[in-house]
């Protein structure tokens, strides 16, 4: 029998997750999602069929598993609320950011943690999932965990918890700067002439292709980027405007500036000293 999954926050990621699951055959009859917000709910049953409830504790009762997708300042509260829902010591899964395992294991009184570092396009499928255990979770509990993550995309193990913050930074993150590199292309299409329409469709397909080569080439994106780079023709042209305003290191900072606010969210949020 399938476990049943109780998400505790029914916001973007929580849907992202249901939507995921759901398309890939899970039972919505064996989910719950608590939010305060009844509208979330509604939303969510509209489109998935997921029973909703405002009452945190009354998903949690009962469940195999239970997924925190609240926002990192919430983690807490809402972790020693459920405290008389976890006695059958239920797996819990964090998606939240920077809150280490180690917080969530006190506050929860010595459950199971699996942290994890879903992302946005967990919806389409194809999200990327980082994920950590501390030494104490059962192999059982690991396999749980990846498993309903793959349901949603591609996963990987990390080792230490301080690389969960690049994890973070750079995936869990991610799809907004790719996003952004988007809106840019777009743009930059428009203001040289292009009909909106058409540039909008230039530089979404665009994204989508170069992201499948990336995936499915043997090559790296240092090759792949050559093998677009004629010399001296119009690729090489734009990539010399970017080397020059120093993309790279703007990128770098800009990422290193994300992990660090991870680790932020621990301190501020969490309590305990990094690990
Ligand atoms: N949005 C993203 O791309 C990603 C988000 N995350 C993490 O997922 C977590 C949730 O983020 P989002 O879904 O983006 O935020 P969101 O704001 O869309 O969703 C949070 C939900 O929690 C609900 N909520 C607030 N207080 C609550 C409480 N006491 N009990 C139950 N529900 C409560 C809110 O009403 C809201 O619907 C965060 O910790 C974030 O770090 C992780 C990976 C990617
Ligand atoms: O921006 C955030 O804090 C969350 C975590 C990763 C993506 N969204």
């Amino acid at each position: 029998m399938p476990h049943t999954i109780s998400f505790i926050g029914g916001g973007n990621m929580a849907r992202s997750l249901i939507g995921g699951l759901i398309a890939r055959g899970r039972d919505p009859k064996r989910m719950v999602v608590a939010d305060p917000m009844q509208a979330q709910l509604d939303s969510l049953h509209q489109q998935f069929g997921v029973r909703g409830t405002t009452n945190n504790l009354e998903a949690a009762t009962g469940a195999d598993v239970i997924v925190l997708a609240v926002k990192p300042q919430e983690m807490r509260n809402v972790t020693t609320s459920l405290l008389p829902a976890l006695k059958n010591r239920p797996l819990i899964i964090s998606v939240a950011a920077g809150i280490r395992a180690a917080d969530i294991h006190r506050w929860s009184d010595g459950a199971p943690i699996v942290r994890c570092m879903p992302n946005r396009p967990a919806l389409q499928g194809c999200g990327m999932t980082g994920l950590f255990a501390t030494t104490d979770v059962s192999p059982e509990h690991r396999r749980v965990a990846a498993e309903l993550l793959s349901a949603v995309g591609r996963t990987i193990w990390v080792e230490q918890e301080a690389q969960m913050d690049i994890v973070t930074a750079v995936s869990g993150s991610g799809p907004a700067y790719f996003f952004l590199l988007i809106e840019m292309l777009e743009t930059a299409g428009i203001q040289l002439g292009l009909p909106p329409d058409v540039s909008r469709q230039l530089a979404v397909e665009t994204a989508y292709g170069s992201g499948r080569m990336a995936q499915e080439s043997p090559e790296s994106p240092a090759v792949l980027r050559q093998q677009v780079t004629s010399k001296g023709g119009t690729t090489d042209a734009a990539l010399r405007v970017l080397e020059a305003e120093n993309v790279r290191a703007i990128f770098a900072a800009a990422i290193a500036a994300a992990a660090r606010r991870s680790a932020e969210l621990a301190d501020e949020f969490g309590g305990t000293d990094k690990t």
